[in-house]
């Protein structure tokens, strides 16, 4: 073995040529390459990347030893750490200044899944490492609680600078907040208008969610004072779609959507989840039976000009999940998992992007 000649700086040089594939600049420019260690014979360096479900992980890591093979050599080790350090558009958001993205799950018509998707989104984003919570923004029908089996609990108030704050509930390692904690069962109902409004404003002002990578919200079906009350409010990083592929959805849909992409309000729509894309009986599970049409999510994609995050099948066991209070998700070893997963590390490379490319998104501010 001849003299080790390896140093930072080529080191850098090598790895300024791996570009990030998904935000097209090289690592080095993107600031994710640190605590760099040269030993005898060896390379040691990490890589942050900007989402914890980077579904290109692996793709990176090999562009990174093929790069310092190609330039520097392959007699020596190389020892690549990988983390990630989640990006955000809302550093300057006073009201949440510990939340880098706040998430709109939205959908056109009532009763596609938009609640049983959030519950597995978080569930598969907080797996991959991620910090998450979810504000149950649907004042007047929540369901959250009884998603994950926490009818009972309730929060506790704290006191900070000498202000109140709301603990949110801490249930699988999600925090989480619902006017169904905070009001007895079937009273809900009656929250709806400017009542409404300011029960989700307290949501955001008034709960001590500390620091999260992703705040998703379950907003109500369609379009009203609840979508105006959050842009608002909060800069929304992007909303996601929750469609069934019937055409009468997709219409719905398509109303909805066009309320976040409107110009005065302005907020990305960072893709569309397919839900009840297929059936798949439990005793066949490669079998895919398209009883609700098939290709609705990509046409609602096509409008928007966004991707399809994800297709998930119609399957009874996530109506079991929904209903015993034990999502789905926290089964690892259910086929369905794998569609939760895949959907939540588009999502989040979806973020990534959006939050590299496009400009901070700003509360709406109405006349
Ligand atoms: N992929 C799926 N497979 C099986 N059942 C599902 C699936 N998605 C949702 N469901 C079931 O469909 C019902 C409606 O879902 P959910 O409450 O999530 O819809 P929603 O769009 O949030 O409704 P709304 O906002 O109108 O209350 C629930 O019983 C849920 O368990």
């Amino acid at each position: 073995m001849g003299e080790f000649t390896v140093t930072k700086e080529k080191l850098l040089l090598a790895l300024s040529t791996v570009e990030e594939p998904d935000l097209k600049k090289d690592l080095v420019t993107l600031n994710m390459i640190s605590d760099i260690e040269i030993g005898v014979n060896q390379v040691t360096f990490t890589v942050i990347l900007t989402t914890p479900a980077c579904p290109l992980k692996e793709l990176i890591k090999q562009r990174c030893v093929d790069a310092i093979h190609r330039d520097l050599g392959d007699d020596f080790e190389i020892n690549i750490n990988m983390t990630s350090n989640v990006t955000s558009i809302l550093n300057k958001n006073l009201l949440l200044p510990q939340v880098k993205n706040i998430i709109a799950i939205s959908s056109g018509k009532g009763g596609v899944g938009k609640s049983t998707v959030t519950v597995n989104l978080a569930m598969a984003l907080k797996k991959s490492g991620a910090k998450v919570g979810i504000i149950d923004a649907d004042i007047s029908g929540p369901s959250i609680p009884i998603m994950f089996g926490a009818e009972d609990l309730q929060p506790l108030v704290s006191v900070k600078d000498g202000k109140n704050f709301i603990s949110p509930i801490m249930q699988y390692g999600i925090k989480m907040i619902s006017i169904g904690f905070l009001t007895p069962p079937d009273s809900a109902v009656v929250w709806r208008g400017p009542m409404a409004s300011q029960a989700l404003k307290q949501f955001f002002g008034d709960v001590d969610w500390g620091e999260l990578d992703y705040l998703l919200l379950d907003l109500p079906p369609g379009t009203g004072d609840i979508h105006l009350t959050l842009v608002q409010t909060v800069p929304v990083t992007g909303a996601v779609i929750v469609t069934t592929p019937q055409k009468v959805a997709l219409a719905d849909a398509t109303k909805g959507g066009s309320m976040f992409s409107q110009a005065n309000i302005n907020v990305p729509i960072l893709g569309i989840i397919e839900n009840m894309a297929y059936f798949t009986p439990a005793e066949l599970p490669d079998n895919k039976y398209f009883i609700f049409g098939e290709g609705g999510g990509q046409q609602l994609a096509d409008k928007f000009n966004v991707p399809v995050l994800g297709q998930i099948p119609l399957v009874q066991k996530i109506r079991e999940g929904g209903d015993s209070g034990r999502p789905i998700m926290m089964d690892e070893s259910e086929v369905v998992s794998t569609a939760f997963f895949s959907a939540a590390e588009n999502l989040a490379q979806q973020i990534a992007i959006r939050n590299a490319n496009l400009p901070k998104t700003e509360p709406v501010k109405m006349r």
